[in-house]
């Protein structure tokens, strides 16, 4: 796979669709890959250029000395834009990838053009949810990454979901597996550290918020709250738990292009 060399490692990406199209950005969430879009990407290589990542600490990317910082992944974003010559793209980000929207929109707005935000809010747990996570796969490795297994399906999917569609689900735990624990907990402090909430009227670009109405980790009251302060900002809900990309499949891509294409 391609990759782009950042000062302290390789981020591995995909650029996939017809040359000169729009570029659309896909940021992944904690514990997956680039590959948790796979099920967006054929409607989605119709209209864009779609330019998907592994974050730091994930899939095939450099795994770097932790905690990372939210504007530490936000500058991976803008580094591989740079690389690629791509002065201004659309952006999506799901959960921890909606914080480095949030970061990116706030800090480079001129490199943003419209802003999609799926399950995530301006600031996601708190320090008691990811200490004991921190601690916990940073002491049991490999192990207690593939311990996560259970606990992260059913935050990711809803019970019905998660039964009825295990092809689904399976490549995606997968990931998780697959993740590297001191990559995983990096990124943990990075989303525990993060919070946008007093700077998210500051936000400009034309922005998308995507709930899941099932999901227990970033709430539609955490969604309603950023609409009520980004200037403009469109909320849909889909009937899903957490990753409701793959959960909705064919309705959040729909949504997604119907907000891209506007
Ligand atoms: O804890 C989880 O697995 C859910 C989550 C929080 C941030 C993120 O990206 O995923």
């Amino acid at each position: 796979m391609p990759a782009v060399r950042l000062a302290d490692g390789d981020l591995n990406y995909l650029l996939e669709g017809p040359a000169g199209a729009p570029v659309l950005v896909l940021s992944n969430s904690l514990g997956t890959d680039l590959h948790m879009w796979d099920v967006q990407m054929p409607a989605l290589t119709r209209h864009f250029q779609v330019l998907r990542y592994d974050t730091r600490g994930h899939g095939q990317s450099l795994v770097t000395e932790g905690p990372y910082s939210i504007e530490q992944l936000g500058r991976d974003v803008l580094a591989l834009l740079d690389a690629l010559d791509i002065a201004k793209a659309h952006f999506c980000g799901l959960s921890m990838g909606g914080l480095i929207g949030q970061w990116l929109a706030l800090n480079a707005p001129e490199r943003i053009a419209r802003l999609v935000l799926c399950n995530t809010a301006a600031k996601i747990g708190a320090p008691e949810v990811w200490n004991p996570r921190i601690e916990t796969v940073l002491a049991g490795g490999a192990q207690a990454m593939r311990d996560l297994r259970d606990a992260s399906i059913s935050r990711w999917f809803t019970a019905g979901f998660a039964a009825a569609q295990p092809q689904q689900v399976e490549p995606i735990v997968g990931m998780l597996a697959q993740t590297s624990p001191e990559g995983y907990a990096a990124n943990c402090a990075a989303v525990r550290d993060a919070d946008f909430r007093e700077q998210l009227a500051d936000i400009q670009s034309p922005t998308l918020i995507v709930c899941g109405s099932l999901d227990p980790v970033t709430t539609v009251e955490h969604g309603r709250f950023m609409q009520q302060r980004i200037e403009g900002a469109k909320l849909v809900e889909f009937h899903a738990a957490h990753l409701s990309n793959v959960e909705a499949g064919v309705a959040f891509t729909q949504a997604l292009l119907d907000f891209l294409n506007q």
